[in-house]
């Protein structure tokens, strides 16, 4: 007599808790019993679910006490047979038992077990010991197992498919390369993804492993800036690409390089330093790296960074793997290569030079090193004494230039082709003319895109600002000193919110750390110099806060463009003192915008609360306490006094805590309800409704996009009127 355990076990390849009681009747109903006891006509075939009512009568024995044994069946039996087993884990029988049969009124017929009265020995001897239910799997076992329930073998195999071609790729160059030659068709692309058209790409004819690389990421098209500047880039041409800040600058430089690297591949095995990328800040180095590494991932593409703060030695290591590609910054990288003939020998054979943010690498801290560094890339190699020796140039691969930036400067195009300055090295005031001169260009007309919009801003970005009349200021991401985000990270901690910094007196590890736990949190606050300032891509920033003003436009160009990047929307708000009017006309200035900045909508300057309160009112047909509704006068003045009192720090700790820890009641809203009558769950209804915020009492959830737009579209009907 065969039974089901009614246990939780795991089978080695899927996992699918059985439980009886609810399992659907689809189920049960496929179950099947493999063994019964011919011998004794009584015992027939059975399911678990029929043993009911066993414990009714003295002379029945609990099922759970006889004397089972494990049937061994092949794995197959169990998952994926001809039937569907559904919730199938085992089967056990048993011997030497009567089966009587009840009709009871509520259950109909039930069945019962009595030890045997047959007087026939046991027929089996060597049986099998009862099937022992495993102990659970820890967690991380159990994400190697699916769900039996919800298994979708299709899904699987199209989840899996990516790395399968990259296992099929990434192994052997040479399977990549006759895998493309075969199949350079790009219609038959491999990747599972199959509602992921990719069809935009094909007329600059990318290897295979390239388009798999931009549909794994669901790149559907190119961005403008790619789209304009990838032809010339593949054909080789020098580029100077200017676009918007989140345009997708970095693939623009990306895709040409990961393509040589690609193509090369097919060539030779030989592993080669085809391209140095240099960028102003380490993390901006990662970020690069990762990215053209996720673009690249079916193939064998060995990229490494080259930033100050992480371990010399291991970088010293990875340069001894001979990487394809190094990201870095000019000061680890000088560091690092200045010493050492044999990289600098490397160096000088590259294929490609991209200079991303370049105009920051003029920056003090940068120009210094980079000018070594693109002395010795010369192929008129400079002597100390300045003096110009032709060098061997032969055998020295002509290379291609990228450089890229959101900010460059308007007049470059005619600067690039000024004559080239004698002097082999930038000065301290480098300027972006003369760093031209000095990177020997292919081309001797470098395709030079500007893209930027009028203003430089993108789109999907929309701007705001908040004149502040005293010096106190409550939000911030970007701030002008390393001392201020000491002093804010602190203040905000108190308010409970989560808070990291980054800036350049926090170590590397830190740094990264920090920047990773921001990107995990999309409600967490990172307040930054201006080392975040530049290239960084990071996911869910939906404002961008301005604390302190920059100094420029271009810094506040690529601030802003820290959020709406790749389509997405995104807010930028300045906090301006009266002390940095001056700095704040200077941007508008810098960026053309004579009209100046639109203000943000907030509480003092209009009444978007009020008519939000009057509205929900209206629509529950409550009436709503007009006392507390338009006494924001002598609230304001309740507050100066408030002003002077002198608590001690713990307790007015402790009293934010507490305070922090009950939702708020805006001014205008009565915590008074009614209780019966006309709405009846009107403080649920406040308090729960998946529009309203958690936080503030009976406070519509909203954007600050969107409460930017509904000012401009009321200012818009308004003048209309
Ligand atoms: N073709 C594409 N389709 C969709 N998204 C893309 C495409 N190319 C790049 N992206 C995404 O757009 C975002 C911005 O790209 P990237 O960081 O290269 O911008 P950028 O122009 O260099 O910005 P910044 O000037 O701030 O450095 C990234 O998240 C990137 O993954």
């Amino acid at each position: 007599m065969p039974k089901y355990k009614n246990q939780n076990i795991f089978t080695k390849s899927k996992k699918f808790p059985i439980n009886n009681s609810t399992e659907t009747s689809t189920k049960r109903k496929k179950r099947k019993l493999l063994k019964a006891d011919k011998g004794n006509p009584k015992k027939k075939k059975h399911k678990k679910d029929d043993f009911i009512d066993v414990h009714k009568k003295e002379d029945f024995i609990d099922v759970n006490n006889l004397d089972w044994s494990e049937v061994t069946c092949p794995e197959s039996v169990f998952i994926g047979g001809d039937d569907d087993m559904g919730g199938f884990l085992c089967l056990e029988e048993i011997n030497d038992v009567d089966v009587e049969y009840e009709e009871t009124p509520t259950k109909g017929n039930t069945i019962r077990f009595k030890k045997a009265t047959s007087n026939k020995p046991t027929t089996k001897k060597n049986k099998n010991p009862p099937a022992k239910p495993h102990e659970p799997l820890p967690i991380e076992e159990l994400s190697k197992y699916h769900d039996l329930d919800t298994f979708d073998e299709q899904l699987m195999l199209k989840s899996q498919q990516p790395y399968l071609d990259m296992a099929s790729t990434s192994h052997s160059d040479e399977n990549l390369v006759s895998e493309q030659d075969e199949d350079e068709d790009d219609s038959n692309l491999q990747i599972g993804n199959e509602d992921i058209d990719i069809s935009a790409w094909k007329e600059f004819n990318l290897s295979l492993t390239i388009m798999n690389g931009l549909k794994a990421l669901k790149f559907e098209r190119p961005t403008p800036i790619q789209e304009k500047t990838l032809h010339a880039g593949l054909n080789g041409r020098d580029v100077i690409g200017k676009a918007e800040t989140g345009s997708g600058k970095t693939l623009a430089f990306g895709i040409p390089i990961l393509e040589y690297i690609v193509k090369q591949k097919k060539k030779s095995s030989e592993k080669q330093l085809v391209a140095l990328i240099l960028t102003p800040t380490r993390e901006l180095a990662i970020q690069i790296k990762n990215h053209l590494q996720n673009v690249g991932k079916f193939a064998t593409i060995n990229i490494m960074t080259v930033v100050g703060g992480m371990a010399i030695q291991k970088q010293k290591r990875l340069l001894e793997k001979n990487p394809n590609i190094i990201v870095g910054t000019p000061g680890r990288l000088w560091e690092l290569f200045s010493e050492n003939d044999e990289y600098l020998n490397a160096l000088r054979h590259i294929r490609f030079l991209v200079l991303d943010e370049a105009d920051r690498m003029l920056e003090a801290g940068h120009f210094k090193e980079l000018s070594y560094i693109l002395s010795k890339l010369s192929r008129n190699r400079h002597e100390q004494d300045d003096k110009i020796i032709q060098d061997d140039a032969k055998g020295i691969p002509k290379r291609q230039t990228f450089i890229f930036s959101a900010t460059l400067d308007n007049n470059l195009k005619s600067d690039i082709n000024r004559k080239k300055a004698v002097d082999g090295t930038l000065n301290s005031q480098g300027t972006i003319a003369e760093l031209m001169n000095r990177l020997e260009f292919r081309d001797s007309n470098p395709l030079f895109m500007d893209i930027t919009p009028k203003g430089s801003i993108v789109e999907t970005l929309q701007e705001s600002k908040i004149d502040c009349l005293v010096r106190e200021k409550r939000t911030l991401v970007f701030v002008n000193s390393i001392d201020a985000i000491r002093r804010l990270i602190p203040i905000m901690r108190l308010l409970n919110i989560e808070v990291f910094g980054l800036h350049a007196q926090i170590q590397q590890r830190q740094r990264l750390k920090n920047l990773d736990r921001f990107k995990q949190n999309p409600n967490a606050v990172m307040v930054a110099s201006d080392v975040a300032a530049r290239g960084l891509d990071i996911p869910l920033v939906e404002h961008v806060i301005h604390y302190q003003l920059p100094r420029s436009g271009d810094i506040y160009i690529h601030r802003s463009g820290r959020t709406a990047r790749a389509r997405n929307e995104g807010i930028s708000l300045m906090l301006c003192s009266p002390e940095e009017s001056s700095f704040y006309r200077k941007i508008c200035q810098d960026l053309k915008k004579a009209k100046g900045i639109a203000n943000f909508p907030i509480d003092g300057g209009g009444n978007h609360d009020d008519e939000w309160f009057k509205k929900v009112a209206e629509d529950l047909e409550v009436d709503l306490d007009d006392e507390l509704l338009f006494n924001k006068k002598e609230t304001n003045k309740g507050r100066q006094n408030n002003d002077g009192a002198k608590y001690k720090i713990q307790t007015l700790k402790l009293q934010l805590k507490e305070l922090l820890s009950q939702p708020l009641v805006p001014r205008g809203v009565s915590t008074k309800y009614l209780t019966s009558g006309i709405v009846r769950d009107l403080a649920d209804r406040l308090l729960n409704s998946s529009s309203c915020n958690s936080k503030i009492l009976g406070m519509q959830k909203s954007k600050a996009t969107e409460d930017l737009k509904l000012k401009k579209n009321y200012k818009k009907t308004s003048l209309k009127k």
